[in-house]
């Protein structure tokens, strides 16, 4: 597994494509060398279809597709020598592990010794050996995955596409195959493209992640300006930043506040006029007694207790969620229709341009 293709990063230039009713619009993109990117995005949005395009499975309506210094947007899929790894594993049913992993080398017509020492290699990077006499249809979710992953990487792949890999795991068999999955980037320095609706898993995986919805690509981030940045309503619902609002930008004193409800929150900001805001719910602070800073008062409409964190449900001007801890609440009744103080750190208001 020693000799591998020089890594190069791979750029996509406003790229469209309908098929059906759907519609690819206007993506552009540079994954660079050697990179974990994870496209996130719910269902529906276009990731398996981004993901066959870049594999060279459907050509683009419009756009092109670069890797490293060539076009490669006409490139039909063998010649790209891009790895897919299919959601559903996709593994040849009639074909033995062992036979299934060396399938596309034996293609190429690689001697036996050659075959046989890449084998070992992928093998052993995988964690399989004990599996090469087993079929498909013997092995558990997690031994497909490793399967399908060895026979994407026995090719030397430029660049491997994982559509959706784990998500027909149990979450224990999961976490350990992310961290696999983690560990093989460490070692093979492979440019990857991980297609995933989990954000947990994208947070996890992802050097940077890419949210797709609707077809169009709505932001590029690390996982911390995703997170905790997002820049449109859409980005912020989908990240899980439940409480987004609407205001103008308003300047007083040399400082910047938003309006909720009746009060004024300050924030930090570059952004003047009219602007979206979002909090999420556990940056709110819930207390009994009034606290300095952005501080709201507002009554408590409902309370859902969760494992560790209760979900409360405020009237504050605007309904807000706050997320508790358990703990923290002592002294502070959140029973419906108490009257609680909500406290938000300019730093955990998110303001983004309204468009
Ligand atoms: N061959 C096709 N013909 C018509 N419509 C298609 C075709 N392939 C995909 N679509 C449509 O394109 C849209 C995007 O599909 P895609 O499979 O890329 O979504 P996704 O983001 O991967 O979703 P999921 O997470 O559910 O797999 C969907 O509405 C789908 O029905």
């Amino acid at each position: 597994m020693k000799e591998r293709l020089p890594v190069r990063s791979l750029r996509l230039f406003r790229i469209t494509k309908k098929i059906g009713e759907f519609q690819l619009r206007d993506i552009s993109l540079e994954v660079f060398p050697g990179e974990y990117f994870v496209i996130l995005g719910p269902t529906g949005a276009g990731k398996t279809v981004l993901l066959e395009v870049i594999a060279g499975m459907h050509a683009p309506d419009a756009g092109e597709i670069w890797l490293g210094e060539e076009n490669i947007t006409a490139w039909p899929p063998e010649k790209r020598r891009f790895g897919f790894v299919y959601q559903d594993y996709a593994l040849f049913p009639h074909l033995n592990v062992r036979e299934n992993i060396v399938f596309g080398l034996k293609n190429k017509k690689l001697p036996p010794d050659e075959i046989k020492r890449e084998l070992e290699a992928v093998v052993s990077l995988l964690g399989v050996a004990h599996l090469l006499r087993r079929l498909p249809y013997t092995l558990s979710g997690g031994e497909q995955q490793r399967v399908a992953v060895a026979r994407a990487l026995i090719m030397k792949p430029r660049v491997l596409l994982l559509d959706e890999p784990l998500s027909a795991l149990d979450p224990c068999t999961k976490e350990m195959l992310q961290q696999e999955l983690k560990r093989l980037h460490q070692l093979t320095g492979t440019l990857i493209i991980h297609v995933t609706h989990d954000f947990e898993e994208a947070l996890y995986l992802g050097e940077r992640i890419g949210v797709i919805m609707g077809g169009k690509l709505l932001q590029v981030g690390s996982p911390e300006e995703i997170f905790t940045r997002p820049r449109t309503a859409a980005v912020a619902r989908f990240v899980g930043a439940e409480n987004i609002y609407y205001s103008d930008i308003i300047l007083r004193g040399g400082r910047k506040y938003v309006s909720l409800g009746e009060a004024l929150l300050q924030v930090e900001t570059d952004l003047t006029g009219r602007a979206g805001f979002s909090v999420r719910p556990e940056q709110i602070l819930v207390s009994s007694l009034p606290q300095p800073g952005n501080c709201l008062r507002g009554k408590v409409l409902a309370v859902y207790p969760r494992r560790l964190l209760t979900r409360v449900i405020i009237d504050a001007g605007e309904r807000l969620v706050a997320l508790v801890v358990a703990r923290e609440d002592k002294g502070c009744s959140l029973a419906p229709g108490s009257t609680v103080y909500c406290t938000i750190p300019p730093a955990a208001i998110n303001v983004f341009p309204h468009y």
